[in-house]
């Protein structure tokens, strides 16, 4: 069994150590793998400060250009939509914004209400501080977004464009996290408690993940044995299903946005600023969808795009399903030590993918479950990929054989069910989507946590970086041409909300 009883919580968590041994990041599996693991290996080396070999998103690269070195993986969610064009439950142009700023009943939280205490990550966009509101001594994570960003940007796509809707489109990406965090609630999706602005910058205040990012501890075990993996799996599956059912696709998994509660759950974080809601895709545009689901996708592809399906990567319309490829590239990484395809841009992933006729080479210690899973989600043609949201439950209990690769016909479409399948045997799908596995047991990685605030499963990268000059200007009163901008931006949850989760 993978899971403990709740009871077993406390001891784990400040008394057990990461057990298994740091393992090499990347593993020989094939004569023809060998090379491209080389390559890899050389590929890796030049970019990584870290010593195990994995590389985190860059804070640099906003732009489609080469990832510097020593930087982390980033984001590839500067034109896309984050929400599909049909069954959108949630909208950026359609939800109601209450809006605290000009409103003098309603007291919007401020940057003085929190005291920082160290930063625990830094993105492309964004950095996350660790806070204690000093009112009721609770901890948060408070993401920080700089506004001059959004508006330089705001600008610059302005100029280029003929559109006029593009302003208006700018706006609904910078308010999609916001939104989003502040209208879904799911055990494995990080939750949103307050957001404001001031002068300079626009502030999420999220719930506080102390087991830091399954990066970290990919970084520290090398590899993940395929109980873990399923486990992992499964949690990550439950939040997708979860997102795609309220019509949002989430576009950005990896092991950085992948965070371990106290518990070892997974919470994924991350629903990016720059995303937007596309439900206004005009007649010339829908010509060029393939489906009613599809997602159109705009202009460039920017990032390092190790986790992407191959429509994006090759700027074809997209749809929910895209999501369930990035899932099989994450398995595979946690699997493997790296994802399938590795390079320095988008281009070089994608000529890998082309190159690869029969799909990613799956190493031959994995087994038949595994190997299968992964054929499954990792098929480039989307339509050949298997359709998790279509065929996602049954009632009969999961497959107990095996599935042998060997005996299945190429380009058939994958109709059984997700759920049932031999990885997730050991899974109890009715506790996990009713959240009563992550409230009672423990993960498979329990995160050592002896202080809540000395972030110890945090990359000392970021933990001991200076967050003083944040602070020195923050909470000057906005500017008139601001409030309009990001007006309706601030968010106060419900009090019983927030009594929920403390
Ligand atoms: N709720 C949270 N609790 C703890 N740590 C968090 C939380 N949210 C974010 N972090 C940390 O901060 C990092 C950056 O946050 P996030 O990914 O949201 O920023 P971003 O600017 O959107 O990054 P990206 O480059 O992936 O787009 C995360 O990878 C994680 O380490």
């Amino acid at each position: 069994m993978i899971f403990s009883l709740d009871e077993e919580l406390e001891k784990l968590a400040v008394t057990s150590a990461p057990s298994s041994p740091k393992t090499s990041r990347i593993m020989d599996y094939s004569e023809h793998a060998i090379a491209d693991t080389f390559q890899s290996r050389l590929e890796l080396k030049s970019l990584s400060t870290s010593t195990s070999g994995r590389r985190r998103s860059s804070v640099l690269a906003k732009f489609p250009v080469l990832n510097p070195i020593h930087t982390r993986r980033v984001s590839i969610s500067n034109n896309d939509g984050t929400f599909t064009d049909t069954n959108a439950s949630v909208s950026a142009s359609k939800i109601q914004i209450t809006d605290f700023d000009n409103d003098g009943k309603n007291i919007s939280r401020s940057i003085q209400d929190f005291k920082p205490i160290r930063v625990l990550g830094k993105g492309a966009y964004s950095k996350v501080v660790l806070v204690k509101d000093h009112h009721s001594n609770k901890l948060y994570a408070m993401k920080q977004l700089k506004k001059a960003e959004i508006l330089i940007n705001e600008k610059e796509v302005r100029e280029d464009s003929e559109d006029p809707t593009t302003l208006q489109k700018r706006i609904e990406r910078t308010f999609a996290e916001r939104i989003i965090l502040s209208k879904l609630e799911h055990p494995n999706v990080v939750k949103l408690f307050y957001s404001f602005h001031d002068h300079s910058k626009l502030y999420l205040i999220l719930q506080y993940i102390p087991g830091g990012e399954l990066f970290f501890h990919l970084k520290e075990r090398g590899t993940l044995d395929e109980d873990t993996v399923a486990f992992y799996a499964a949690e990550i599956s439950v939040a997708l299903k979860f997102l795609h059912d309220n019509g949002i696709v989430y576009r950005d998994l990896k092991p950085e946005n992948c965070l371990l509660s106290q518990r070892g759950h997974l919470v994924l974080t991350d629903f990016g600023l720059s995303k937007e809601a596309v439900d206004n895709v005009s007649d010339n545009e829908s010509t060029e969808l393939n489906s009613p689901e599809d997602i159109y996708t705009l202009h460039s592809i920017i990032g390092t795009p190790e986790y992407a399906a191959p429509e994006i990567l090759q700027g074809l319309p997209y749809n929910k399903n895209c999501d369930w490829y990035s899932l099989g590239c994450l398995l595979f990484d946690m699997l493997v030590g790296k994802p399938p395809y590795t390079g320095t841009n988008h281009k070089v992933i994608l000529n890998k993918i082309q190159k690869d006729k029969q799909g990613p080479r799956i190493p031959f210690y994995l087994s038949d479950g595994m190997k299968d899973m992964l054929n499954w989600l990792l098929k480039k043609d989307k339509t050949k990929r298997w359709d998790v949201d279509k065929y996602w439950s049954e009632d009969k209990p999961y497959d107990t054989k095996q599935p042998n690769n060997k005996k299945k016909k190429p380009g058939k479409q994958r109709i059984t069910k997700f759920q049932s399948h031999f990885i997730f045997r050991k899974i109890d799908w009715k506790l996990l989507e009713n959240g009563d596995l992550q409230r009672t047991t423990v993960g498979p990685i329990v995160p050592v946590i002896t202080d809540w605030e000395l972030a110890e499963n945090f990359d000392i990268e970021f933990t001991s970086m200076s967050y003083e000059d944040d602070y020195l200007s923050a909470g000057l009163p906005i500017e008139k041409q601001s409030t309009d901008v990001f007006k309706g931006f601030s968010y106060n949850a419900s009090g019983s909300y927030l009594e929920k989760y403390f």
